[in-house]
């Protein structure tokens, strides 16, 4: 039975909803549409890719869904809540609260410990004792429980990055939305950052959103979602190929068919 909460939204909510989304930016005297009526439901505890050539629209997507530019038409709801209702203020604690985000580039910040930055978006909140045992338990559950004290300037960047998750984790978020997560990291440090995040979705149901255009990183999600000018242009289960060169070649496939149209029989 739904119950009813704040804004409309129910238990039942999902973590993210977006419909109709659309974006149009001006670049000079051209209008670009970043993205083009894009509707996407991601349920609780859902683990998705979004895959895409440079400029389909993935980080655009992904930065409509943290509310951090506004939408030219459409709408966003995360655990139910409309982002366009909010005022700036209420967006921004919203989204430190019920957003988990993690970029490419590891945003930490230098001058603080490990530990220090996996408290950042917890500064505002009352009980100090029970945030850094939070705190300690995720640095733990994500390999730097002896890196709590370290700068990042003296970790590595698997190691960042594993900082920046567990900063994304540590308010308990309805969602986490990582942009190109392993992006900066070699192949051996990137698939250890999928398979934390693999294990969080399995052990702990976080619901996942991850951007990539690495057949590599999307493999591990539960589905994957293609864009393509800014338009979802198709979405299958990973479960449905038989491990990341499988996938390649289905999605080098569906993207060379578009982009080169000359390899349309072009077979792999
Ligand atoms: N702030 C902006 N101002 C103007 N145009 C923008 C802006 N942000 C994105 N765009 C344009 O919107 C389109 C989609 O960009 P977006 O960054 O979402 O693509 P992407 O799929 O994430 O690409 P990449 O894989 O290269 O990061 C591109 O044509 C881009 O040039």
């Amino acid at each position: 039975m739904d119950t009813n909460m704040k804004n409309g939204a129910t238990l039942q909510s999902p973590p993210l909803e977006v419909v109709g989304l659309t974006k149009r930016f001006r670049q000079g005297n051209k209008q670009v549409t970043a993205l083009d009526h894009v509707s996407l439901r991601v349920a609780e505890g859902e683990f998705v890719a979004v895959m895409g050539a440079s400029g389909s629209g993935k980080s655009t997507l992904l930065h409509l869904a943290a509310g951090l530019t506004d939408a030219t038409e459409g709408v966003v709801r995360v655990a139910g809540q409309d982002l366009a209702s909010m005022s700036d203020k209420q967006l921004t604690h919203f989204r430190r609260r019920r957003i988990g985000l993690v970029f490419q580039s590891l945003n930490l910040v230098p001058a603080l410990t490990a530990e220090e930055n996996v408290l950042l978006p917890l500064y505002a909140a009352s009980d100090r004792s029970h945030r850094v045992q939070l705190a300690g338990e995720l640095l733990e559950q994500l390999g730097l429980g002896d890196r709590r004290t370290h700068r990042p300037g003296a970790l590595s960047g698997g190691e960042q990055q594993r900082v920046a998750i567990a900063r994304a984790l540590v308010t308990e978020p309805a969602i986490v939305l990582a942009d190109e997560p392993t992006g900066s990291l070699d192949s051996t440090n990137g698939q250890l950052i999928c398979q934390l995040m693999r294990r969080l979705n399995d052990e702990q149901r976080r619901t996942i959103v991850v951007v990539t255009h690495e057949p590599t990183v999307a493999i591990w999600a539960d589905r994957i979602v293609v864009l393509k000018d800014g338009q979802l242009q198709s979405q299958f289960e990973s479960s449905s190929f038989d491990g990341p060169q499988e996938l390649a070649a289905h999605y080098h496939g569906l993207t060379s068919t578009l982009e080169q149209p000359e390899l349309v029989h072009g077979g792999q």
